[in-house]
């Protein structure tokens, strides 16, 4: 166990022991009111051990309000399966939409990939997210483009990023992804500018490199949730298996302390891949699982998560 692991065990250790001797002295709060004449003082006392309590146990409670978009609850039961759109050239594009129309069943919602797709600008992403929305009839559209210095295919410059998730969040995505890294100084402003065009933003941060600590990852997130994303996500790549146990503790802290929203975590790479059937243990609400191509090292098949996720409660 590491440092900072086994200092937050005993944070918890020191939560669970003040919860106890509140309970205990709230007990012998009430014991005395019965026993004894009430003063202004006793009262006061049980009045503070009262809003003690109360405020331990919401803290361990889950506080995360599901998003809903279209049909689907993110956030609430079972982690739902998202197949990335991945092609190299219009041929490729129209047989992955065409196997996406066959296999309904196996996912809940899909990820046009941009960067890794033949699009030149916004009139072939508009004909492609309409021809996208046929084939996936009412299952909800998260619109992605990922950046090369975050693992994408791409180099863009900011305001053709900004053109493309505007025309994708216009043209009908439900979702669209902004990666943190791309949203510094007044940029910001394009979160509200898609929330006005009534599609929901997820906030990520990659790191294709290694694994920064739980408590940096956690930081992350929050400060995501505090800017006004509705949901976050980070996916880290692990350099061996305390790196992994690092991502899952990150995201069982976000769970149980910090999270009002839904978010996504993974561990990317083979290492990595028991990151994407944990979701119920892990507290992630999405899992990216492939139909085809797949869009980052260590997605499990789609096919795959629908028969394990269910059994995983
Ligand atoms: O951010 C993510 C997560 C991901 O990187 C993964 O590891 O599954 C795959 C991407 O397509 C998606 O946008």
């Amino acid at each position: 166990m590491s440092m900072k692991r086994r200092s937050a065990a005993r944070e918890c250790e020191c939560l669970r022991a003040l919860r106890s001797s509140a309970e205990d002295l709230y007990g012998w709060e009430v014991a005395c009111l019965h026993a004894s004449r009430h003063t202004d003082k006793r009262h006061q006392r049980n009045y503070i051990m009262m809003e003690m309590i109360s405020e331990l146990n919401n803290l361990s409670e889950s506080r995360i309000v599901p998003v809903q978009v279209r049909g689907l609850m993110l956030g609430d039961g079972v982690p739902k399966i998202c197949v990335p759109v991945v092609a190299s050239d219009p041929e490729q594009l129209e047989k992955a939409l065409t196997r996406l129309e066959g296999i309904r069943d196996f996912y809940d919602l899909v990820e046009l990939r941009a960067d890794i797709c033949p699009f030149g600008g916004t009139r072939e992403l508009s004909e492609s997210l309409r021809r996208l929305r046929k084939a996936v009839g009412d299952k909800p559209i998260l619109f992605t483009f990922r950046t090369k210095e975050e693992g994408g295919n791409r180099e863009v410059s900011f305001d053709s990023y900004r053109e493309m998730n505007l025309c994708a969040a216009q043209e009908g995505a439900d979702l669209v992804d902004l990666q943190l890294s791309m949203m510094e100084g007044d940029r910001m402003s394009l979160l509200s500018d898609i929330h006005g065009r009534g599609a929901r933003v997820i906030g990520s941060f990659h790191d294709f490199h290694g694994t920064p600590p739980a408590d940096e990852l956690v930081k992350k997130m929050a400060g995501m949730q505090m800017a006004g994303f509705d949901i976050t996500k980070i996916a880290v790549m692990p350099k061996d298996r305390e790196d992994v146990l690092e991502l899952l503790f990150a995201s069982v802290q976000m769970q149980e302390e910090w999270a009002d929203r839904p978010f996504i975590t993974m561990s990317m790479g083979s290492l990595g891949s028991m990151t994407r059937v944990c979701g119920t243990f892990s507290g992630s609400c999405i899992t990216f699982g492939t139909i085809g191509g797949e869009s980052a090292p260590g997605q499990l098949k789609a096919e795959v998560l629908r028969t394990v996720l269910p059994s995983l409660l």
